[in-house]
């Protein structure tokens, strides 16, 4: 059997008393995307910040194509081939469109585009071939972005604000892309395109996969391969998404929420 490109085996934290994220088996495979869903609270974000490294587990391991990454530093984990996006956003408003995805090619350029924006005269090349990539990445992910390329991100609406955190994670080449509810503020006719923009950045990158929490059903019904359920921090589904909504786990997590927002 092939070994999967990331492969979480009983990961956990602790806050104080409270155990977030509890014995997490979680595999993806190549060209896979995994869909995560569950309440709110139930511990999808900390799950990312435990692969992304922004958290230390508690305990067990999250292994990257072969290589061991557990406690590794954030920065450390997205060289190595995981890049993120946040739930709320990351971008710089007061810098081009094109400048937020270099700044996310850091991991990426040998001379460094940060110290080539600080330092014009040099690393001139790169930063100019960077440049030229960055335009690419984001044509790619949103033809309709390019021509704003050169424009404040601070000015985007937020649908599109999403689609530059995408193409700024997709600038460091990463083999994982883990997105952090990239539908949220936007409307159907939106998550529709962003389901064909997640699809067409799959077929132009053999090989990467993304791992996406998400609360849009109609997202989560067309775009995965698989859909992972998690309550209390616990994983209580893991499967097609046709099957894991007939689930009376499943059903109990989501209709035990409504029922306390209703109370
Ligand atoms: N740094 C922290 N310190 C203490 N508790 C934390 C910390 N980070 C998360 N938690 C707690 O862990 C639990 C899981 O939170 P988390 O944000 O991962 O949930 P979630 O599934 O992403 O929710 P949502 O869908 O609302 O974003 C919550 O009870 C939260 O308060």
């Amino acid at each position: 059997m092939n070994r999967p490109l990331l492969d979480v085996r009983d990961l956990s934290i602790r806050f104080g008393g409270l155990v977030a994220v509890a014995d997490v088996n979680l595999k993806l495979n190549a060209s896979e995307i995994v869909c995560i869903i569950g309440p709110n609270g139930a511990g999808k974000s900390t799950l990312f910040n435990l692969i992304s490294g922004i958290y230390r587990p508690t305990q067990g391991s999250v292994t990257l194509d072969g290589q061991e990454i557990t406690g590794w530093p954030a920065h450390r984990i997205a060289a190595a081939g995981i890049a993120r996006t946040f739930q709320s956003s990351r971008l710089f408003n007061d810098l081009t469109l094109l400048d937020n995805v270099l700044i996310g090619m850091h991991t990426r350029t040998s001379a460094g585009v940060l110290q080539a924006l600080l330092l014009p005269g040099k690393a001139r090349a790169e930063l100019e071939a960077a440049a030229e990539r960055a335009g690419e990445l984001i044509r790619s992910v949103s033809p309709h972005l390019y021509p704003r390329r050169h424009t404040l991100a601070g000015a985007l609406p937020q649908a599109d604000r999403r689609r530059l955190e995408i193409a700024r994670a997709l600038a460091s080449e990463p083999k994982v892309i883990m997105l952090d509810e990239p539908s949220s503020g936007m409307d159907d006719r939106d998550t529709d395109a962003l389901v064909a923009d997640v699809r067409r950045v799959m077929s132009e990158r053999p090989g990467m996969s993304f791992l996406i929490i998400e609360h849009d059903m109609r997202l989560v019904a067309t775009l995965p391969n698989r859909v992972a359920v998690i309550d209390y921090g616990r994983k209580i589904a893991d499967g097609d998404f046709s099957e894991v909504r007939l689930m009376p786990r499943v059903q109990e997590a989501y209709l035990g929420q409504k029922a306390a927002q209703h109370a």
